[in-house]
């Protein structure tokens, strides 16, 4: 446990997954003033530290419990927990909350001018990848007897170079892939980013007190992301159809409008965002002054 009794939050200091982690801290109110060299960073505003490192670091940082918490992506969890099955040590942590960002694919993809008719194509081929665990792991199940050649970086150059037939690497839009002549062929796991605990029972009363602060309000950030805030006036005579419209406004608060007997105005959170085409039906309805607006926060 940390000595100074604050608690220790692993995010990775600088790739996919730090400004969308920074972000999250920030809208639950933790004030950080990140500056680009210091791996640590100290909240000014709650008792909590922020340690900087590589995204790789982080399963095991928590694992070990030398952080209490760990923003990561599910691929390099599961990959960390592999590998340390494989050398013998435990893996205690806890999935807090799985998050709204960070979604990504670990693929195999080969040369487009490469047959491919399924996996088994790949019997007695090389693979280059970042993930040899979780490739392996894939090859038992599919019962292929392929190899893992682990690079750290530059997956996608590795067939041209020579180093492999074939590769397993992260996608999220094909981009990447497309640029280096590859095409997606299996998709072994999906990712998304996830916060993680150490071992519940190391964690001091306090720590755990903050961390069960700190998750509604997660919660709260999330909802809110995904909720709209709708006005609108509203002929009376059409109202259950106006509100047959609004996506998940089981709700709506109906007010008169001054000095009018035929409209009113309706105030609604929404938990989806309204399309073009049901504003456009709201419009034909009658409606006026439809306003949509995001909500910061949530609770409760
Ligand atoms: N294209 C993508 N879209 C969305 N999420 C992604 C994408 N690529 C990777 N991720 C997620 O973000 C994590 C970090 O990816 P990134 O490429 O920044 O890692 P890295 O190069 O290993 O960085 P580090 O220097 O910290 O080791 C991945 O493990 C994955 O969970
Ligand atoms: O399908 P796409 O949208 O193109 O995304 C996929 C790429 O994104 C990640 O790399 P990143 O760009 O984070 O850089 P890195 O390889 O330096 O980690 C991943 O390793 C792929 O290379
Ligand atoms: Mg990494």
């Amino acid at each position: 446990m940390s000595e100074s009794g604050r608690l220790r939050i692993a995010v990775q200091k600088s790739g996919r997954l730090s400004d969308d982690s920074i972000a999250l801290l920030k809208a639950i109110g933790i004030k950080l003033n990140i500056r680009d060299r210091l791996l640590i960073a100290h909240s000014t505003n709650q008792p909590i530290d922020l340690l900087r490192v590589r995204d790789d670091d982080i399963p095991g940082l928590v694992m070990d419990g030398v952080v209490d918490l760990g923003f990561i992506g599910e691929n390099e969890l599961e990959e960390k927990m592999l590998e340390r099955k494989a050398a013998g040590k435990a893996s205690e942590f806890e999935v807090l909350r799985r998050l709204d960002y960070g979604g990504c694919r670990l693929s195999i993809a080969v040369p487009k001018e490469a047959s491919y008719n399924g996996i088994g194509s790949l019997e007695k081929k090389r693979v280059a990848t970042t993930y040899p665990y979780l490739l392996e792991r894939y090859f038992a199940e599919q019962k292929v007897n392929a190899k893992a050649v682990m690079l750290t970086g530059s997956v996608e150059v590795a067939p041209r170079a020579g180093v492999a037939d074939a590769i397993c690497d992260l996608v999220s839009t094909g981009a990447t892939l497309e640029a280096n002549g590859l095409v997606e062929k299996d998709v072994i796991f999906r990712s998304k980013a996830v916060l993680i605990q150490r071992a519940d029972g190391d964690l001091s009363d306090e720590k755990l007190a903050l961390i069960n602060r700190l998750i509604p309000r997660i919660d709260g950030v999330m909802q809110a992301k995904e909720s709209k805030y709708i006005m609108l006036h509203a002929p009376k005579a059409y109202l259950e159809q106006v509100k047959s419209l609004l996506p998940g406004a089981e709700n709506p608060t109906v007010l008169p409008l001054a000095g009018n007997d035929e409209l009113v105005a309706v105030h609604v959170v929404s938990s989806e965002n309204l399309f073009w085409e049901t504003m456009e039906k709201l419009k034909s309805l009658g409606c006026s002054s439809i306003l949509v607006m995001p909500i910061e926060k949530m609770m409760g």
